[in-house]
């Protein structure tokens, strides 16, 4: 396998084929009597057998041995923060900010490095979220992941994330994001201190959203995730395959490396994508737009247009809107909002909220725009103006309501006590007896005649 220059597939969703041997990919059937190479054939299902052909998702991995070669799953004595009690916690309604993560001074590999922060629901239902940041400086060695849960949307914050998968190699810089879908098994190598963070699901797999009159393109565009190509490893050495099922840790022995799959083909893979490539459709006359016009992928509900989660980002753009406020507007929400910052400052708040840190805003939690923002962009000239340049912030946003963890609200000790004052200076400016003129939409019709 070749670590340094990675080649990918190109397109969501699409069926791929990928072979690291010519040949290795049996021509006109899945199962032959004898595959090539003396493969095995497995297939690796992401929807049931009986799912509508367009939400139809599997794999046909083409192996040095079957997954199946293992010893027995035994509970996993390792140290971990992964925490899934969501519920024992009496609930928080505050608007909520934590200081960036700190980063552990020892030896902490991706999986021992993640945290969970809060959540809801459970897998074995198959209906909920978790939102964890990993926290490590060390390489996984002779080990894999693998979620049987649900999916996981990864946004590496600091350092490169180097995927081993079975599907072949990714590299995930900071500014782009990965996924890596139920069931399939994957290592991290990182080179120094790297932060970041998941969005688990587990009722669906993320899709694009729908396009509606923004027409047939735009957002993030299908050919820009990537899929990795065909890489196989052949090392018989002892090897750990750990394994979270309902929300547990358990680890497998074997006496081979999983990563052995020397061609694939189908339409269920893990992919990355560069959030640079995001194409954005705003307002461009006035007011502000919902941020639903950012959504990257969603995770759907079976309620029509309400998504289980929503990966929305903010990301660098011109701001020309006339006569508006165009930052964020004051608002209470029916959904659940956590916010991370990957780097640079986010537009509503200049201060206080860092990169590598986080903020909450339950659902009708009110938030908005710090006073600071608010005194700004009330008072300043409305000429064609970049915003966020440097910067990259996202949101992931759920329907659910969200419990916290004990390391979230409490053991990660990265609670800022002071954010509700970011907005306490918010003046009273009524005036009953000042009747302003409006300026409208339409020049010489100001609405307030
Ligand atoms: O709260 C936030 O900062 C996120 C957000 C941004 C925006 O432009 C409109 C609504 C919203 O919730
Ligand atoms: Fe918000």
């Amino acid at each position: 396998m070749d670590k340094h220059e990675l080649k990918y597939l190109s397109g969501f969703g699409s069926e791929l084929a990928t072979e690291a041997l010519e040949g290795a990919l049996p021509e006109g059937q899945n199962s032959p009597q004898v595959c090539p190479y003396g493969l095995y054939a497995e297939q690796l299902s992401g929807t049931a057998f009986t799912a509508p052909r367009e939400a139809n998702k599997r794999a046909w991995l083409y192996r040095i041995r079957p997954s199946v070669v293992h010893k027995p799953f035994v509970a996993s004595s390792s140290k971990h923060n992964l925490d899934y009690d969501f519920d024992s916690r009496h609930p928080n309604p505050n608007q909520l900010r934590w200081k960036p993560f700190s980063l552990p001074s020892a030896r902490t590999t991706w999986v021992e490095g993640l945290h969970t922060v809060c959540g809801a629901g459970d897998p074995k239902s198959r209906h909920g979220v978790a939102i964890h940041v990993y926290l490590c400086n060390t390489s996984m060695v002779d080990s894999a992941f693998c979620n049987a849960d649900g999916d996981l949307l990864i946004v590496p914050q600091q350092g490169t994330l180097h995927l081993t998968t079975e599907f072949g190699l990714l590299k995930v810089g900071v500014g782009e994001i990965v996924v890596v879908q139920q069931g399939m098994r994957f290592a991290v190598e990182v080179s120094g201190a790297a932060r970041g963070y998941v969005l688990e699901v587990y009722d669906a797999h993320f899709v694009l959203p729908n396009l509606g009159p923004i027409g047939a393109n735009g957002l993030a565009n299908p050919r820009d995730f990537l899929a990795p190509v065909a890489a196989y490893e052949d090392r018989d050495v002892p090897f750990t395959i750990i394994q979270k099922y309902q929300n547990h840790l358990f680890e497998a022995r074997q006496d081979h490396s999983c990563f052995d799959v020397v061609a694939w083909h189908g339409n269920y893979y893990p992919y990355k994508y560069d959030l640079n490539r995001f194409m954005v459709v705003n307002a461009t006359a006035f007011d502000h737009c919902d941020p639903s016009i950012f959504t990257v992928l969603t995770c759907p509900s079976l309620k029509p247009g309400v998504a289980i989660a929503d990966f929305v980002i903010f990301p660098p753009r011109w701001a020309v809107q006339e006569h508006t406020f165009r930052p964020p507007y004051y608002h209470r929400n029916t959904m659940t909002e956590f916010m991370g910052l990957l780097y640079g400052n986010y537009e509503a708040k200049e201060t206080g909220f860092l990169p590598g840190g986080a903020t909450l805003h339950s659902m009708m939690t009110p938030h908005g725009p710090d006073a600071q923002c608010f005194n700004a962009a009330s008072t300043e000239a409305l000429v064609p103006k970049r915003v966020a340049d440097g910067t990259q912030s996202f949101m992931f946003e759920t329907s659910l309501g969200l419990g916290l963890t004990e390391w979230g609200e409490k053991t990660c000790c990265a609670i800022d006590d002071e954010y509700f004052k970011c907005w306490q200076p918010l003046a009273k400016n009524f005036d009953p007896n000042n009747k302003p003129v409006q300026k409208t939409a339409v020049k010489g019709k100001p609405v307030t005649e």
